[in-house]
């Protein structure tokens, strides 16, 4: 964060930890051309109308899912403070987003320096984001001068073009090559290995030990992601390569949406040096893999040997060795360290609540007495599954999107011209007083209220009343004021595999652990690419006896 603060002074629209975001990290490709009609349409799976773009002329000033908004063309937000905001936004921007949301309402026009930004908090103009508009709304990060359908895609230097970091034609081709290899049924298969790695990493644990959980939780969910895209052991060479790989990398591509990153690519500085070195020998040794894989025959059930033999439903065109290169290392990345920071804040807010452990503890004895959880069991687990949910809540892996307009838009009566950056935050969002009872209790047993009966037809519809008075219950609550795992065409592909591999997680350390939280370690989050606790979650770790 040093060296991003450093340069914030010279570049701080462009400069942050936080643009590595696992949604918007990736490739400098382009993103497809288009032009505020075309865009409108929407492209995407279950999009629902665009909200506040398609207000009527007469609905002054707007009101986008229940709050009000002012009208004009400029949404409120601080007024000439931009480098202060911009400070904030780099030293502390958990607390900085929540004041803004606080103080100016659900969309907020502000500057980090010299472009202009926009905070978007109101559930329907998110789903207008992410949903009914993507194309004008695309990721990548823009530059200065650079072209409206170009985007800077940070992570692309490790993951070339896999699902995280392309974008138009190519990631939708990719995406509709990749999905079924997601379908639950598949991933289903792989609930065993799910329990069976987690039972591994708890017979290591002794009675009143003391541990990160953590530390415990990366390598287990790492162990898990090897195992079930590469069907390789965590002790393997890959693991460690890959490891090398992420950390000679974050850094050099936090440096990729600097100007004249091109430039800084070419010069042999240690680091860059380092970074080149570590994916050349991490491409050496996928592209082994594969070939031997082929060579083999990829007959397994890990996601590369599908990776391998999958066809285009369209076409009927396969995968080269890049694309599954790509993709199988996209998914290792994008699959292992969201899902750990969601047990990890799982485990720290149990450790925290001792009613809600309890009614844990009281479900899984009941329902598996003295065996391993397995995928069958997860419909009659639901305090289990509310726990992970009610986590996520709280503690959003991904807890900002960014993206950039490639064409003027209208939002919640807003005008929004393109090349414009527009921020979508989880954190702020899911902690929303307008939406949430107990805004920032864990309370699991929220989820386990009715499921919600308004349509998302009701939910894009602006509303004449202003703001809630009330908090929404789940019966009431917009779609959109929960998006863990993002929307529209970009949604994660992966949110089937981390419910099923969080649950039978949870429920296979629960059963047979208590695990105390250290006394006097205070556990705050990190916003980093993904939202991580500092200095982990410290526990003490006691054996249960049901
Ligand atoms: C709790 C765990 C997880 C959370 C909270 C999470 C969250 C997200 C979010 C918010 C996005 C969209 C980002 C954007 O639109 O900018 C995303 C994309 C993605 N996620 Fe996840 N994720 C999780 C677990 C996983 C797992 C387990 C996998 C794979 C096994 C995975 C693979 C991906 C991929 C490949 C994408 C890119 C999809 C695309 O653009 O087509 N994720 N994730």
């Amino acid at each position: 964060m040093t060296s991003s603060q450093a340069r914030a002074v010279d570049d701080p629209a462009e400069s942050t930890d936080e643009a590595e975001n696992a949604g918007d990290a990736g490739h400098t490709g382009k993103a497809h051309s288009t032009n505020a009609d075309s865009a409108n349409r929407a492209e995407s799976a279950g999009g629902a109308g665009s909200a506040s773009g398609a207000q009527p002329a007469d609905a002054p000033g707007g009101a986008v899912g229940g709050a009000a908004i002012r009208p004009g063309p400029h949404p409120p937000g601080p007024s000439g403070q931009s480098l202060r905001t911009a400070y904030s936004f780099l030293t502390n921007p958990l607390d900085l987003l929540i004041r803004l949301r606080h103080e100016h309402g659900p969309i907020v026009r502000g500057s980090l320096g010299r472009g202009t930004v926009y905070l978007v908090n109101d559930p329907a103009a998110v789903q207008e984001i992410l949903v009914s508009s993507q194309r004008v709304f695309a990721k990548g990060f823009r530059r200065k001068r650079m072209p409206l359908d170009e985007g800077i895609q940070p992570l692309a230097l490790l993951l070339g073009s896999g699902l995280l970091t392309s974008s138009g034609e190519l990631h939708r081709a990719r995406r509709r090559l990749i999905q079924p290899l997601f379908h639950r049924q598949r991933i289903a298969t792989y609930g065993g290995t799910f329990a069976r790695l987690a039972e591994e990493t708890i017979s290591g644990w002794s009675d009143g030990q003391r541990l990160n959980i953590h530390e415990e939780m990366t390598e287990l969910t790492l162990g898990i992601v090897t195992r079930t895209v590469f069907d390789l052991p965590m002790n393997s060479d890959l693991v460690l390569t890959i490891r090398r790989a992420i950390a000679a990398n974050m850094g050099v591509s936090r440096r990729a949406i600097l100007p004249g990153s091109r430039y800084l690519e070419k010069i042999p500085l240690p680091t860059t040096l380092r970074a080149r070195n570590s994916r050349a020998d991490l491409d050496r040794l996928i592209r082994e893999i594969i070939a031997d894989r082929r060579r083999e025959g990829a007959d397994g059930n890990d996601l590369l040997s599908l990776l391998l033999t999958t066809r285009d439903a369209e076409t009927g065109a396969p995968l080269d060795d890049d694309a599954v290169r790509d993709e199988a290392l996209t998914i290792l990345l994008a699959g292992h360290e969201t899902t750990a920071n969601a047990l990890s804040w799982a485990f720290h807010l149990l450790g925290n609540a001792p009613q809600a452990r309890e009614a844990l503890h009281a479900e899984l004895d009941e329902v598996l007495g003295d065996r391993l959880p397995t995928l069958d069991d997860l419909p009659r687990l639901p305090y289990t599954r509310a726990v992970f949910t009610e986590s996520i809540r709280l503690y959003p892996p991904v807890w900002i999107m960014f993206r950039r307009t490639v064409a003027d838009h209208s939002l919640g009566g807003y005008d929004i011209p393109a090349g414009s950056t527009v921020l979508v935050s989880q954190w702020v969002m899911h902690r929303d007083p307008d939406y949430w009872p107990d805004p920032d209790g864990f309370v699991p047993q929220r989820w386990l209220e009715p499921s919600p009966t308004s349509s998302p037809t009701d939910e894009t519809q602006p509303s004449a009343t202003g703001p809630a008075s009330e908090p929404r219950s789940t019966a009431t609550r917009p779609k959109y004021a929960f998006f863990p795992f993002g929307g529209g065409s970009r949604q994660c592909i992966g949110n089937t595999f981390a419910e099923l591999e969080a649950a039978i997680v949870l429920a296979t350390v629960c059963r047979r652990w208590h695990l105390e939280p250290t006394p006097g370690h205070s556990v705050t989050p990190l916003p980093r690419v993904t939202l991580r606790p500092r200095s982990g979650v410290p526990v003490i770790a006691h054996r249960r006896n049901p």
